[in-house]
């Protein structure tokens, strides 16, 4: 199994060397060179397995003989092992043909912890038997970082710095990143949003001499076991729905485009997915482009949503390269006139985005009234960014066909919008209630991508 770049121009690599990479080497993406794909015998097969063996299932075609089985079976029983639910992404009913994915049941309550506790043992494993060790950046509006930050404190052969837009996070989210007392994490509070952090990061990818030097390693979707481990659920949940003999379809609140990007992928494995809808907040601009407005930067504005406040969504560039028949090339030409603000979609690309992609937006009033109106009806308590895909599914969904919203985070990591919206305080568990109690460390920093480098080098030094 060999992976390329959304941009054609990097060497192929091994799942194992592509997770380590991060970025590829001529700024693109690293897919798989052909997606494996599951027979209707092995998905039915699916029903009734456990979360983990169902893991296994679905993800080992991506690894080659990378990891032996006996260590990926480990390394999945690792993963999971802390989730606070038996099913660890359990289905509950929202109203007939409506369910809700529930996808915050792991040790920082988004679904990131679905894919970070996992690489966290796959860079774990293939570090020590390599003897080497890595620096990981993260960019992140408020999830990734935590998760980040929760799977990978304390691991010896690893130095993780996560890049944060000062004021632009929750408090859970932002303490979740500065509380943590490993000696190998350091979050960084960036004047900037989060564009300006990740567009730092590709940047720190792209200065060769940095990169090799610390031995940079990424760990947001940019690398593609995140996605992979992000595809599971999409199985999980349409199996106990009735596929593959009957077709499922997923909303999905969406920011940087992984978590929908997964079910594509999911869906080209075999997968009878019917619809993939894109839910975006007041930062619509996948909205606008996939309603054939072409791919147009505007201002990031702050919403009650933070961690979809994205505007250059990286792996849109993954879906590009299949709408545009992989060709590498056309993909770095899109690629390099959105530094300039923007690009529009080939007719053929826009058909072919439009074959899986459908999408809604949601608006800030919407987004409280919908957190409001669910409680009332099934009871459910959703965090901003789960309203938005709720919200956006009510408009899409039909009624033959099941929809899975998918719950990206838990409400309390969201409080003051939860209880402004449903006048209901969420609690957070108990294992995190003094989380407001601990002690703070995080550095301001500028948006600056040699003031980043110098306190990067500074401190893996020390
Ligand atoms: C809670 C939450 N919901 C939705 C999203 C959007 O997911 P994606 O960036 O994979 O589109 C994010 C951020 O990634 C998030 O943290
Ligand atoms: N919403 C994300 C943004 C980064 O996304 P990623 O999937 O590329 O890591 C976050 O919470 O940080």
């Amino acid at each position: 199994m060999k992976y390329i770049s959304t941009r054609g121009q990097a060497p192929e690599l091994t799942f194992e060397d592509a997770m380590l990479t991060g970025l590829a080497r001529d700024g693109g993406l690293y897919v798989p060179a052909e997606i494996p794909t599951m027979s209707k015998d092995e998905i039915a097969a699916l029903a009734g397995l456990s979360y983990e063996e169902v893991a296994f299932r679905v993800m080992r075609p991506f690894l080659g003989d990378c990891f032996t089985d006996e260590e990926f079976r480990g390394i999945i029983a690792r993963a999971y092992d802390g989730f606070g639910h038996a099913a660890r992404a359990p289905l509950v009913q929202l109203a007939p043909n409506h369910f809700l994915l529930e996808l915050f049941h792991g040790p920082t309550l988004a679904f990131k912890d679905f894919a970070m506790q996992l690489i966290g043992q796959l860079f774990e494993t293939a570090l020590k038997r390599r003897g080497e060790s890595v620096t990981i950046v993260g960019a992140t509006s408020g999830d990734t970082g935590s998760a980040a930050i929760q799977a990978f404190g304390g691991l010896d052969a690893v130095n993780v710095f996560i890049l944060y837009p000062h004021g632009r996070v929750s408090e859970v989210q932002r303490r979740q990143m500065t509380t943590p007392t490993d000696a190998n994490v350091h979050a960084l509070a960036v004047d900037g949003d989060f564009d300006d952090c990740q567009a730092a990061l590709k940047d720190m990818f792209n200065d060769f001499d940095f990169r090799d030097e610390v031995r940079l390693a990424g760990v947001n979707s940019i690398n593609f076991a995140r996605v992979l481990a992000q595809v599971v659920y999409y199985f999980t949940s349409a199996v106990s729905l009735g596929a593959p003999e009957r077709k499922v379809s997923f909303t999905v609140p969406t920011g940087n485009f992984g978590d929908i990007f997964a079910g594509f992928i999911a869906k080209q494995m075999g997968l009878p997915i019917d619809q993939l809808v894109v839910a975006t907040n007041q930062n619509d601009i996948l909205h606008r482009c996939l309603s054939g407005q072409g791919y147009h930067k505007g201002e990031t504005i702050p919403s009650i949503s933070p961690s979809m406040d994205i505007q250059v969504s990286s792996n849109f560039e993954r879906a590009l390269f299949y709408a545009y028949g992989q060709d590498g090339a056309a993909v770095a030409q899109l690629m390099d006139e959105l530094k300039s603000g923007g690009f529009e979609v080939s007719q053929g690309a826009m058909q072919a985005l439009q074959e899986h992609y459908v999408s809604g937006r949601c608006s800030e009033e919407e987004t409280s009234a919908t957190i409001k109106s669910e409680r009332a009806a099934s009871g459910e308590l959703l965090c901003p960014h789960s309203a938005i895909g709720v919200k956006v599914a009510n408009e899409q969904r039909e009624t033959s066909v099941p929809m899975v919203t998918l719950a990206t985070a838990h409400p309390a990591k969201f409080p003051a919008a939860v209880e402004e919206a449903s006048g209901i305080h969420p609690p957070l568990p108990p294992r995190m209630a003094d989380l407001y109690d601990r002690s703070e460390r995080v550095t301001r920093i500028a948006n600056d991508l040699t003031t980043l480098e110098t306190h990067i080098r500074k401190h893996i030094a020390h």
